[in-house]
């Protein structure tokens, strides 16, 4: 295998991340307050697009990665975006990539906060799911139906990922 090329990530911001998908996290402003106004109700945070299918939910139990990491590869969901919901305080790498005419661009490598949930727009090139440092459980809001909705890119040469810039 050549040798990678490097790549850093930064903290996952939802203005960077807007090409790629959507950072769930609250507003600044509620959308509105219920339940005798003890909870406040962010409505409508994600874009979930599914084709000839319908949303399920899912759990992930996934193992943890480290530093340095190798992002040997990146898949897309032509057929459906996909959310990732951590069911506890763990951060996870976001690497993205746009299009560049059916192969992914040079990719994107973000950290999230912990417990922060994603969104990723369908269509859009992705690493896997990859908690940092701590095996981690997720719910996953993605596209239940047939039909390929699974295509992968194995880079040509690899990145690797060997610090975050916070
Ligand atoms: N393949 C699968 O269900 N998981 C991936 O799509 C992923 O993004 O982790
Ligand atoms: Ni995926």
């Amino acid at each position: 295998m050549s040798s990678p090329l490097p790549l850093t990530a930064t903290p996952l911001t939802a203005s960077e991340f807007a090409p790629f998908g959507d950072v769930i996290e609250p507003r600044a402003t509620p959308t509105v307050m219920i339940n005798q106004g003890l909870c406040a109700r962010h409505s409508d945070l994600a874009l979930l697009d599914f084709a000839d299918g319908r949303a399920g939910i899912s759990l992930f139990d996934a193992q943890a990665r480290h530093l340095p990491h190798l992002v040997e590869m990146v898949e897309r969901h032509p057929l459906g975006s996909q959310a990732f919901i951590p069911l506890g305080p763990w951060r996870c790498l976001v690497i993205v990539a746009a299009d560049a005419g059916g192969v992914p661009d040079t990719p994107r490598a973000f950290v999230t906060e912990p417990g922060r949930a994603i969104n990723l727009h369908r269509g859009v090139w992705h690493g896997v799911l990859t908690p940092l440092d701590t095996a981690g459980q997720f719910a996953v809001v993605d596209r239940i139906g047939t039909g390929p909705n699974l295509e992968e890119h194995w880079f040509e040469r690899p990145y690797l990922i060997e610090a975050l810039e916070v």
